[in-house]
């Protein structure tokens, strides 16, 4: 790896610190001046170079780094431990070279590593200057340090250009510890007790995250299909818009797994073809869904499509598969069957395509089977897409589509690792399929969505376009899950 450039950091002073602040006292904790904080960011500099590509939620991977700039540090606890929050740029030299990518590192300094950080959570050791043999880790994983983030955004705290903000509603307490979360996930969370889970956005680009947008937007409308937001944080880049940095919602202690759900009735097939009726719950997550569609319609814009912008609609899936053929060439043989598929979308007559704000990324994953119902997760869409493009009016049919590949994962996901070995629980996992998509649409069209079975082309290409983007998503995050996306784009290209 290239030595990372190691430009100076923009840092924040909390204005009354040098009077009241607990200004540290043990060594090795940051000093809250921007001369301390400036020399941690230089001396944390090449830990963090090493640790960011191993780190799921880095989207850079099997990119040499060619330059890392700090663009605001701001201590947010000085002492031992010491907590410092880090926006930090990344660019990539080459072929990909471009304005790179802004992550969020909250980082935990300790003269003694606590143990609740594992291995994968520890940066290093710094040397040299003030912090002389501490350790530099992640604090997602230090309880100590993930409660005084609770304690900001119970207090509505500002910090520079961080602002700590509260929904209206009842008091947060500020005294909880946390603890990280260990599912698989595109950003990191720590749970507080059984009370709130906060989602700390490690990619970030300037503006609303949708997460944040269509949470409040829903919760403001008094649905109950998602987790009550209680705060969030943000911070002003320079003169943009302020960009979402975590987002602090209401935990579903007593609540199941959509995905989990979904695997446990495919794993008891063999021994029993219809185990419970998960027919029944895909129904009614096809209401949830419709419902949640029906409230972001009335409260989000709205448009309609014309046949041109269809046709740039077709002729962005298109564009989308050429990306992924160049990434994953497997993809090639079935580029023409495709490309037809959404050609013959641009063919139906589906002038005035109504478009609204979505899920985006709608999966099994992201749904929680709560005693009071279904409730959706993560409505921050794609995290490969630009947050503008997340943020674009899209057919509602699209989180449907998603849901639909979300069935047949599950089904195939068994039989991944062993293709072909057991025809006779493939066949099983193919009909469970079947049976809990017709279910799912069923769902969505009695709870006042759009009926998905009257515009075949559209569907057929939504699937595809979501497959495209999985066959991406799997080669470069879980190489042995893409035979499962593979597997659908054959069975769809084979429908054109
Ligand atoms: N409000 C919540 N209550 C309970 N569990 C949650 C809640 N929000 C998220 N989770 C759990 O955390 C996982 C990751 O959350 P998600 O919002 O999908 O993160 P990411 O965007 O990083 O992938 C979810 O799949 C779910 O298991
Ligand atoms: O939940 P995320 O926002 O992190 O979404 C990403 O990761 C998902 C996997 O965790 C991925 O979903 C794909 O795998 C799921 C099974 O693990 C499956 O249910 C989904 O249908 C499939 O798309 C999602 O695509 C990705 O954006």
């Amino acid at each position: 790896m290239s030595e990372p450039s190691r430009s100076q950091a923009h840092v924040h002073r909390e204005p009354s610190d040098a009077a009241t602040g607990p200004v540290g006292t043990r060594a090795p904790g940051v000093r809250r001046t921007a001369a301390g904080v400036s020399e941690l960011v230089q001396a944390a500099l090449p830990l963090i170079a090493e640790w960011l590509p191993t780190q799921r939620w880095y989207a850079g991977k099997g990119r040499p780094i060619a330059a890392l700039t700090p663009v605001v540090g701001t201590p947010l606890q000085v002492g031992d431990p010491a907590l410092l929050h880090l926006l930090l740029r990344v660019e990539h030299g080459g072929a990909t070279a471009g304005p790179g990518d802004v992550y969020q590192l909250l980082l935990g300094i300790r003269s003694e590593q606590p143990a609740s950080v594992g291995p994968m959570a520890v940066l290093g050791r710094l040397t040299g200057g003030t912090y002389d043999g501490a350790t530099l880790y992640d604090a997602v994983h230090d309880p100590e340090l993930t409660g005084r983030l609770l304690e900001h955004l119970a207090t509505g705290d500002r910090f520079g250009s961080l602002s700590f903000r509260r929904t209206p509603g009842p008091g947060l307490p500020g005294n909880l510890p946390g603890r990280a979360c260990t599912a698989e996930q595109s950003n990191s969370s720590v749970i507080y007790d059984t009370e709130f889970i906060l989602k700390l956005f490690r990619r970030i680009s300037p503006g609303t995250n949708p997460d944040l947008e269509l949470s409040l937007a829903l919760s403001r409308a008094g649905s109950t299909r998602i987790p009550r937001v209680a705060a969030w944080f943000e911070c002003r880049l320079e003169r943009s818009e302020p960009a979402t940095l975590g987002l602090l919602q209401r935990y579903l202690a007593d609540a199941e797994d959509g995905w989990e759900l979904a695997l446990d009735q495919v794993a008891r097939l063999k021994g029993d073809p219809s185990p419970g009726n998960f027919a029944i719950e895909a129904h009614r997550l096809g209401r949830a869904t419709a419902e949640v569609h029906r409230v972001l319609a009335r409260s989000m814009p709205t448009a309609r499509l014309d046949r041109a912008r269809i046709a740039e609609l077709a002729g962005a899936m298109a564009d989308r598969l050429d990306s992924a053929v160049t990434a994953v060439p497997g993809l090639m043989r079935y580029r023409p069957a495709l490309r037809a598929a959404f050609q013959q979308l641009t063919e139906a007559h589906l002038d005035g395509l109504p478009v609204q704000r979505i899920h985006g990324d709608l999966h099994l994953g992201q749904a929680m089977r709560t005693p009071q119902g279904w409730v959706l997760l993560d409505f921050e869409g794609e995290p490969a897409k630009p947050l503008a493009e997340r943020r674009l009016p899209q057919p509602a049919l699209r989180d449907v589509a998603a849901m639909l590949r979300s069935f047949d994962y599950a089904a195939a996901h068994l039989l991944a690792g062993a293709p072909g070995q057991d025809p006779e629980l493939a066949l099983l996992a193919s009909a469970w399929a079947a049976r809990n998509r017709a279910a799912y649409c069923a769902g969505y069209t009695a709870g006042g969505g759009v009926d998905p079975a009257g515009t075949p082309e559209l569907m057929r290409a939504l699937e595809i376009d979501k497959a495209v983007y999985e066959v991406v998503y799997e080669a470069r995050h879980r190489p042995s899950w893409l035979p499962i996306p593979l597997a659908a784009i054959n069975r769809l290209a084979d429908t054109v």
